[in-house]
């Protein structure tokens, strides 16, 4: 049987912030692969670097050394425009701080990457509308951020990050402004329509409850990758190796 296809493989990737005394080492050699159809989780103490990584894996911050391939391809040896296109239809990010446009509305937040990638704005609106609606936020499609709780701006990002269908979407901590049972139900959404054939989801998250979602949970310490774990009990992952 063929193996299923790697969404994402990182070898070796290091990154450092800073220079001299206050040099930070953030990733020290991290090895990781996501299959296409999987869910991971990643998991590990503040500081530990998994914003850094999630941050390198997504295009938006280059690693000092080491190789991190999307589906194959190596997108920080891309032409800056090619780079920013394949961003553009391929990868959906849920930053921590959410980053929404406060001057636009819910679902004109939620339409960006459809116009970005060339969608009319009626039909980039309209399917705004339908990802609002899929993560509870019907009737909401003309309030701005400053008008929404932190949770609803939380689910406003993450209907940003799926609108456009990205073959790899990356969410940092989507479910820490969320209460109990909305956490459950975006996470639902976010399984649903983020992970699937040739298309996969990373999460970040300190959230226990959600745990249950993942198909592998990497645990992340001082910059590497120390354990990754089946979330179903009795199934121990193979660790990644990577010269697979
Ligand atoms: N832009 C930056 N400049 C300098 N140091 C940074 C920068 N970003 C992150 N760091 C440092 O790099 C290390 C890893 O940070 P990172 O945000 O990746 O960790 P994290 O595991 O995501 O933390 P948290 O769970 O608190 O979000 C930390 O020591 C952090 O202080």
């Amino acid at each position: 049987m063929n193996a299923p296809p790697l969404a994402v493989r990182c070898n070796g990737i290091t990154k450092a912030y800073g220079t001299g005394d206050t040099k930070v080492h953030a990733l020290r050699g991290v090895d990781l692969t996501v299959q296409a159809g999987e869910l991971l989780m990643l998991v590990g103490p503040s500081g530990c670097g998994k914003t850094t990584l999630i941050s390198i894996i997504a295009g938006i911050l280059d690693q000092d050394d080491g190789q991190c391939l999307l589906f194959g391809e190596d997108i920080i040896r891309f032409p800056p425009k090619k780079r920013v296109r394949y961003r553009g239809l391929n990868i959906g990010f849920v930053f921590q701080s959410f980053n929404l446009i406060p001057t636009l509305t819910a679902a004109e937040n939620v339409a960006i990457p459809l116009l970005v990638n060339g969608t009319t704005m009626s039909t980039a609106i309209k399917k705004a509308g339908q990802l609002l609606t899929e993560v509870g936020l019907a009737g909401r499609e003309h309030s701005l951020p400053s008008q929404l709780s932190g949770g609803q701006q939380q689910r406003v990002a993450i209907a940003r990050a799926l609108v456009h269908s990205p073959r790899l979407v990356v969410c940092d901590e989507p479910t820490s402004a969320l209460d109990h049972a909305t956490g459950l139900k975006v996470m639902e959404t976010l399984k649903q329509l983020a992970v699937g054939q040739n298309r996969c989801l990373i999460i970040v998250t300190h959230d226990a409850r959600i745990f249950p979602f993942a198909d592998r949970i990497a645990n992340m310490d001082d910059g590497r990758i120390t354990h990754v774990s089946s979330s179903n009990p009795g199934v121990e992952a193979t660790a990644d190796d990577p010269q697979k």
